[in-house]
């Protein structure tokens, strides 16, 4: 934690100053942060592979990321700041994990202390990305194994779900719900009807795929457990979410989990906060690989 103590001491006190202004400006940065930082460490770990401008076979453009992973101007402005205090020597890796607590945070969830000296990488990987990072159409055992692969377990695939808490989703990737859900005719019979009908005028088939809508209809600016309770009652948005709960496969792997955040969210801030560290922590570069980068969208030259 204290890796930066004598090169720049203070480095948190800045990147929490930027994010605190990022946030004034639009409270939804915080989610798009969170979702930045675990993005990077699913694919080739926590080193800034993410933040690479890197063309047609880059992260950027991969599936899971096009039109969709939002921040990096705000990462930007946060490198500059810490750039100009200490340059050259805070990882753009390091300034992610950073800031994805401080956006937890100040949005009312709880906080940890972000482990620091990742180095950042020098290739960014589309085709990783496409290959490693969860979909929301994927089933349950798709969705463990690639938290597994990445040395994580039941717990933190319940407890970083919770990131639902805040953001927003897009139609195209909750539409497949919504009328004729897994060629059945008709819609996901997991959804609560109520929530049914609102999305269905939202999102009409052959709609704008690109409108968007809330992940916690019930407080989506607000890292609480009201996640959780909403998979109680059928109201999670995306079929990953609804599915920790509501699958045959749920009975005997997330969904005890699930119940046990919905009614003690003490519980679910803490598993939050070390799950968080752990993902912190897949696949670290230290010592001599990687590099400090000076600008997080291209490789020192
Ligand atoms: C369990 C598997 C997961 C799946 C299938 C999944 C999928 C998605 C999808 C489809 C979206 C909406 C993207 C869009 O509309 O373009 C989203 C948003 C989001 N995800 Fe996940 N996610 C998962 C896990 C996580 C984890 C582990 C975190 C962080 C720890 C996270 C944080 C977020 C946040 C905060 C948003 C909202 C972003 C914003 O509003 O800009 N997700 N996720
Ligand atoms: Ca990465
Ligand atoms: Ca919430």
């Amino acid at each position: 934690t204290d890796f930066y103590k004598s090169s720049c001491p203070n480095v948190s006190k800045i990147v929490r100053r930027e994010v605190q202004k990022a946030l004034m400006n639009e409270i939804r940065m915080a989610a798009s942060l969170l979702r930045l930082h675990f993005h990077d460490c699913f694919v080739n770990g926590c080193d800034g592979s993410i933040l690479l401008d890197g063309g047609d076979d880059g992260e950027k453009s991969a599936a899971p990321n096009l039109n969709s992973a939002r921040g990096y101007e705000v990462v930007d402005t946060i490198k500059s700041s810490v750039e100009s205090a200490c340059s050259g020597v805070v990882s753009c890796a390091d300034i992610l994990a950073i800031a994805a607590r401080d956006s937890v945070f100040l949005s009312g969830g709880p906080s940890w202390k972000v482990l620091l000296g990742r180095r950042d990488g020098t290739v960014s990987n589309g085709t990783l990305a496409n290959e490693a990072l969860p979909s929301p159409f994927d089933p349950l055992d798709t969705i463990i194994s690639k938290f597994t692969n990445m040395g994580l377990n039941l717990t933190d695939v319940v407890s970083l779900s919770g990131a639902h808490t805040i953001g927003r989703a897009r139609c195209t990737l909750f539409g497949n719900r919504l009328f004729n859900f897994s060629g059945t005719g008709a819609p996901d019979s997991t959804l609560d009807t109520d929530m049914l009908s609102d999305l269905q005028s939202l999102c009409p088939q052959n709609g704008d795929g690109n409108v968007t809508t809330v992940l916690d209809r019930n407080s989506s600016d607000l890292f609480d457990s009201h996640y959780f309770k909403n998979l109680l009652s059928g109201m999670g948005l995306l079929s990953s979410d609804q599915i920790l709960f509501s699958s045959d496969e749920a009975n005997s792997t997330t969904k005890p989990l699930v119940q046990s955040y919905s009614n003690d969210s003490g519980l679910f801030f803490g598993d939050f906060a070390n799950s968080m560290i752990k993902m912190g922590n897949i696949n670290i570069k230290t010592g001599t690989n990687g590099e400090i980068r000076k600008n997080c969208r291209v490789i020192n030259s």
